[in-house]
């Protein structure tokens, strides 16, 4: 049977249109774009077209705003460190407990090593972030605020071009994460007062090794890579060509697709979520209603080990996750579901679900045919369901 693949969040596949797109770069195009022989030539012309396609992907003014990186870490880890630099004065940043890892581990660090201020702003049980909070904690010593633009895990949306004007208003920069939304939702960035956004390929039907940080025209940038004049001396190296093209690529691709992404895939989603939440007693539906990215589902089973679910879903063709790519194997809860106050006995069964436009109606049969099954098969050996049941049945009996 033929896989179907539901965990695009983790990472896409590359598009063939893509791929195809990338190729000459490995070979007739081979050369270096800073040389000024003919080798080179066509590789500059094709590294601006690139620029071009990100460029419309994220509605910025100017292309120069894009600075390629080697991924969306790269991005966040260059985008903290800049603000820290250029903002003199200010030694806060303003997070939340949401974050991916690329932020989380960062600001830790830099809290232990550096002495600076960490506030982690706290989400609700759907994932909404604290808005009072999050008014409180900036001030005129925030020198940087990051907030993600749609959770990996659950898909949930942050309101970022409101908070980046709040930010604005008590002279803070403004950083988004915005590895899982770029592709998916529409952004424009000169209408907001983002200053800066990561993004990686990979997430987009692009390649792996390749992503950018968008640093907003007239925000002060300090290169994290120093090295050679390229991206006019914000990050040194010899430019991922290959890599670059495909992003392009793939944000022109992302740009056709947006529609169908909104429409055809969240359908997909919907009508994979209820299906499950009707099949399956005992779920939840983690993250914001519709508040969401439209190819994000992420469900809990009371009981359950989602490692379990997981596995055995797996053995029936179908592939996911149980929350994060990173934390998958480790059987620690995970942050944002933990962030997120789960009752306890939901905290451990959590399924991500997470389609892409190469999902199929099929595919969503698929799911739904396998894991009814595999939720009753487990459960029926899981202590913890058949106490809960026992409880349960003399909670009934009591009100009888
Ligand atoms: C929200 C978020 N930020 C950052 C990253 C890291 O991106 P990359 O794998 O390109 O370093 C990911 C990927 O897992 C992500 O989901
Ligand atoms: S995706 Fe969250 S831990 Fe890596």
């Amino acid at each position: 049977m033929r896989p179907v693949y539901l965990d695009n969040n983790a990472t896409t596949r590359t598009d063939p249109a893509v791929v195809e797109a990338m190729l000459p770069f490995f070979s007739e195009h081979f050369g270096n774009a800073s040389s000024t022989h003919a080798f080179g030539e066509h590789v500059g012309e094709a590294l601006k077209k690139a620029r071009k396609q990100l460029q419309a992907l994220l509605g910025a003014a100017f292309d120069h705003e894009i600075i390629y990186t080697s991924g969306g870490t790269e991005a966040d880890n260059a985008a903290i460190l800049s603000a820290l630099e250029t903002q003199e004065g200010r030694d806060e940043i303003v997070t939340t407990t949401v974050e991916h890892p690329a932020i989380l581990t960062l600001v830790a660090h830099l809290e232990k090593t550096r002495g600076i201020k960490v506030h982690l702003i706290g989400v609700d049980r759907h994932g909404r972030l604290d808005l009072d909070a999050y008014a409180k904690a900036l001030s005129p010593k925030t020198a940087l605020v990051s907030v993600m633009w749609a959770n990996n895990e659950t898909g949930t949306l942050f309101p970022v071009a409101e908070l980046a004007e709040q930010a604005k208003a008590v002279g803070a920069l403004f950083h988004t994460d915005a590895v899982q939304a770029v592709g998916k939702v529409a952004i424009d960035l000169k209408s907001t007062a983002i200053d800066m956004l990561s993004l990686s390929g990979h997430k987009l039907h692009g390649p792996k090794g390749i992503g950018a940080l968008y640093v907003k025209k007239g925000v002060k940038f300090r290169p994290l890579i120093r090295g050679g004049h390229q991206e006019r001396g914000r990050r040194g190296g010899t430019e991922n060509v290959p890599g670059i093209i495909g992003l392009g690529a793939a944000a022109d691709l992302a740009l056709q697709h947006m529609e169908e992404e909104r429409t055809r895939v969240k359908a997909l989603r919907d009508r994979l979520e209820q299906g499950i939440l009707q099949r399956v007693s005992n779920t939840l539906l983690n993250g914001d209603g519709d508040n969401r990215l439209p190819n994000t589902a992420n469900i809990a089973f009371e009981y359950l080990d989602g490692e379990a679910v997981l596995h055995n879903l797996n053995k029936a063709g179908v592939a996911a996750s149980t929350g994060s790519a990173c934390t998958s194997g480790s059987t620690e809860p995970s942050h944002v579901l933990r962030a997120m106050n789960l009752p306890a006995t939901a905290l451990h069964g959590a399924l991500r679900l997470s389609l892409s436009r190469e999902n199929t109606g099929e595919d969503v049969d698929r799911v739904l045919e396998a894991l009814p099954e595999i939720v009753t098969r487990l459960r029926a050996m899981s202590p913890a369901w058949l106490a809960r049941e026992g409880a349960d049945g003399a909670a009934v009996a009591s009100h009888v």
